[in-house]
């Protein structure tokens, strides 16, 4: 049986934005900017709750998604830190722009909170945690992501289901 058409867009989205985080980390190794950027997370929050409010979600709903997808995406960016740190010859050789990768992930950002307003009502029944588990799954199965960027997507994914 296909896994919840519903909410796959959602979880697919989530692991895409989870994906640009190896470039975040790249952009920001060996650099002085840190992982941690109190700014550009409340630019994030603030463009995605106004999204949200254009289209008719709950902006504290969405809000709160996206709390957990910069999380997520700072997990994954403190673990590579370690990684690279401790196997150096796993470290990048290349640098990405920080402000292109951004642009990628404004818009991811744009089409989760769209996915997110499509579900509204999935994300506040019953099957929704079963559903997105299932979607998990599929994302796992299409996008083979590793353990790291997985366990890292269940948790980004926390806030989902109302
Ligand atoms: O844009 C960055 O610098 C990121 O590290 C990405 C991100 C995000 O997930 O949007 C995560 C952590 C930062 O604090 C700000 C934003």
């Amino acid at each position: 049986a296909p896994a919840s058409p519903g909410l796959l867009p959602v979880a697919s989205l989530a692991a895409d934005r989870l994906a640009t985080a190896d470039l975040v980390a790249a952009a920001k190794w060996g650099t002085d900017s840190p992982i941690d950027d109190p700014a550009r997370e409340q630019q994030v929050l603030d463009t995605v709750a106004a999204q949200a409010q254009q289209i008719g979600a709950d902006p504290d709903e969405i809000r709160a998604v996206f709390r957990d997808q910069i999380e997520a995406n700072k997990t994954v960016q403190r673990a590579l830190f370690r990684r690279w740190t401790a196997h150096p010859d796993e470290a990048p050789t290349t640098k990405p722009d920080l402000g292109v990768v951004r642009q990628t992930i404004n818009r991811i950002n744009t089409g989760l909170v769209t996915a997110l307003a499509d579900t509204t009502p999935e994300r506040s029944s019953a099957g929704c945690r079963p559903d997105l588990a299932l979607a998990v799954v599929e994302v796992h199965h299409e996008k083979h992501p590793d353990l790291l960027h997985t366990a890292a997507l269940v948790r980004s994914l926390a806030s989902v289901c109302r």
